[in-house]
């Protein structure tokens, strides 16, 4: 059967993209086209890498408009069924063509730690400074604010243990590589979860 072809957006390094390509031998998607925010993000390398064809746009306000007529273009030539934004830092347009078929890991359990300003280490700096024991990884359809689209899925992660928020940060993360290709195999299958939460890991886990 053949697979549903998946464009990925990215802002930095590129760590989600990267799991998401390991996956997808054994899921239903395939990452075919890869989106970025920035000719210097690290992870275009990956794009390149895997041949994979690569947009870089102007995500700021002013280079919203013409952004959001070269990412339609760009999705309609590679023939692209889903997006999915992997530590994408810019607010994507909310393309009419794409209504929840749109989807975003965000690195806490929301609606805590969400909205302008959280993204990577802050989110975890602020579960850390909350004297949180539990955080995990919310996805969710995109719509135009950040954060506040419906919850697709969740994954519990205990942190009772982590020292610092990068120790928090790590665990999360091991819990995103799991919930992102579960849950993105469910979605282009037609299957989507009502609200899918995976219990917390053990700690020993990764
Ligand atoms: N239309 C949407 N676009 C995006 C969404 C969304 O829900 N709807 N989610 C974010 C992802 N995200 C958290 O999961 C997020 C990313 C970035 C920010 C943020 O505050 N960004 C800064 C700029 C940071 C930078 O350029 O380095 C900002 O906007 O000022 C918050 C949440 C992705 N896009
Ligand atoms: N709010 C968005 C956000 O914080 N996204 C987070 O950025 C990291 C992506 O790293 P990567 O660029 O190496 O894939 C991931 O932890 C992801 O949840």
């Amino acid at each position: 059967m053949s697979k549903i072809p998946v464009a990925v957006a990215i802002s930095g390094g590129g760590r989600t993209l990267k799991n998401l390509l390991e996956q997808q031998h054994s899921r239903a998607y395939e990452v075919a086209a890869v989106i970025s925010s920035s000719t210097l993000c690290a992870g275009n390398q990956i794009a390149i890498d895997h041949k994979l064809p690569l947009l870089v746009c102007d995500f700021s306000a002013k280079g919203q408009e013409q952004a959001q007529t070269q990412v339609g273009d760009f999705l309609n030539e590679h023939h692209i069924a889903w997006i999915a934004l992997a530590g994408f830092l810019k607010p994507f347009p909310v393309l009419q063509a794409f209504e929840r078929r749109i989807i975003n890991i965000h690195p806490a359990l929301l609606p805590r730690y969400g909205g302008k300003g959280m993204y990577g280490m802050n989110v975890h700096r602020a579960v850390l400074d909350a004297g949180d024991s539990i955080s995990g990884a919310t996805i969710h359809y995109v719509t135009e604010k950040y954060d506040e689209g419906q919850i697709i899925s969740q994954a519990t992660v205990d942190v009772s243990d982590a020292q610092d928020a990068e120790g928090i940060a790590k665990q999360v993360f091991a819990a995103e590589c799991r919930l992102y290709p579960y849950t993105l195999d469910l979605l282009v299958k037609g299957e989507t979860p009502d609200h899918l939460v995976i219990e917390s890991q053990r700690k020993t886990d990764d």
